[in-house]
């Protein structure tokens, strides 16, 4: 039996990917370019065993078996092995490609909640695969099979999907274009207002915005393209406040193509435009300063919970603002209010306690996930990493748990 772990990040997409060229192949309508979240907070783990003694493929997710009829995973799983099957195999690698397999996954945050729970999922489900089949070169475009988003979660720091041009999509796949600290110290604060399962999810939603949204043909044709050459540029100049500028003003667009669709896609909630106009109003402070490397800014999937990406100067501030103007309702909830890294003092200058009073409203926040930017997935080797048993091949007491 051949078993390995993995581990793999979630990314927040700052220029969007949203909507289809090809649906089968998920091609893209644009480029987009994204963040990757460290794995310390966040992430999508693994096990893949692969056995002669296994008589079907079996797949957990959560705890729980679902089918592996699922096309993504059964596209994912054809892939990885025609790739490994042109390999040069040595010996009983041939009959490897025949083994069944077993797979079984955990996210450590809530599934399809509108917190990329996709991407991390299957850029964990093909680097695993990878890994036992020994499938070398780029991975992303075996990803992008699973979910779009996933292609990008292949590789750490800042990461650019190109759409590609070619019908078959052999040219559409993910490269880095930054390191994790190439806006050094950045600190990520996701601002979760619910996180539940969502209606309508990406596939669906995308669909209906390509269908019927004339706004949409206005973003192919005119706009997202303009966008992503000049986030490249800003990301080559570290030009932080236009980085800010051009994801607000990207999540904004395709917020506005969503609810131009027939009928209209909703997913930002009065708790999402709350926390964006406190952003703007903490900004207009720290323009008023001269401050533009303080500046913060969001960026909204598909779902109601805002991402923020905060330079670490003001990340405490943040926090201290976010805590204030949406203060927890109850007791309970204030326990584990901000999870992830922990925050050094919070405390708040006249100016900020004011703002945050004009605005405060308890209980529109459920939590905060402090967090980073990040590399991409590893192998994890540890000891009681496996959620597969290493002999039965059934998942472990923990094989529910990420
Ligand atoms: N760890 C995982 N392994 C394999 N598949 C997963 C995993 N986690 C999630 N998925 C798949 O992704 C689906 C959720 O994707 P969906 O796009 O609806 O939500 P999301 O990715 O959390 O949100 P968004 O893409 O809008 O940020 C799940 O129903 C499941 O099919
Ligand atoms: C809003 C987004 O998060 C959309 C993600 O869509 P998915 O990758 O989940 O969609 P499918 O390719 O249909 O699986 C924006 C983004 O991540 O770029």
């Amino acid at each position: 039996m051949r078993t390995v772990t993995c581990a793999a990040p979630v990314n927040i997409a700052v220029i969007k990917y949203w909507g289809k060229r090809d649906e089968r192949l998920i091609l893209p309508v644009n480029d987009s370019i994204s963040f990757t979240l460290s794995l310390d907070e966040m992430y999508s783990k693994t096990t893949v065993s692969i056995s002669p003694t296994f008589t079907e493929d079996k797949f957990w997710l959560n705890g729980k078996e679902e089918s592996l009829e699922n096309p993504r995973i059964q596209n994912c799983l054809k892939e990885i092995r025609r790739r490994a099957s042109k390999r040069k195999l040595e010996g009983s690698d041939e009959d490897v490609l025949n083994w069944h397999v077993h797979i079984c996954s955990a996210n450590n945050f809530p599934t399809a909640a509108g917190l990329a729970s996709s991407a991390a999922g299957y850029a964990c489900l093909v680097y695993a695969l990878g890994q036992v089949y020994g499938v070398e070169g780029d991975l992303s475009s075996i990803a992008r099979q699973g979910s779009g988003s996933a292609c990008r979660s292949v590789h750490g720091g800042l990461v650019r999907w190109y759409k590609g041009e070619m019908e078959d999509g052999t040219d559409s796949f993910a490269r880095p274009i930054a390191p994790a600290n190439h806006f050094p110290n950045l600190r990520v604060i996701i601002c979760v207002a619910n996180d539940g399962r969502k209606k309508t999810g990406s596939t669906e939603g995308m669909r209906r915005t390509v269908q019927t949204s004339r706004l949409m043909q206005y973003r192919i044709r005119e706009s997202v393209g303009l966008r992503i050459d000049s986030m490249m540029q800003a990301i080559k100049e570290k030009n932080w406040s236009a980085f800010c500028d051009l994801t607000i003003a990207d999540s904004n667009e395709m917020h506005a193509v969503c609810q131009d669709s027939f009928p209209p896609c909703i997913y930002m909630s009065d708790t999402s435009h709350a926390v964006a106009s406190l952003v703007h109003q903490y900004n207009e402070i720290q323009i008023s300063k001269g401050n533009l490397n303080n500046k913060v800014c969001y960026t909204f999937d598909a779902g109601p919970n805002a991402c923020l990406f905060v330079p670490g100067a003001v990340a405490n501030e943040m926090l201290s603002l976010l805590l204030r103007t949406f203060p927890p309702s109850s007791p309970p909830n204030a326990d584990n209010f901000i999870r992830g890294m922990k925050p050094q003092t919070l405390s708040l200058s006249k100016e900020l306690e004011s703002i945050a009073d004009e605005n405060a409203q308890s209980g529109r926040l459920k939590y905060l996930i402090h967090t980073k930017v990040g590399e991409g997935p590893r192998v994890l080797t540890e000891d009681g990493a496996h959620l597969l048993d290493p002999v039965s091949g059934l998942p472990t007491e923990s094989g529910g748990m990420a």
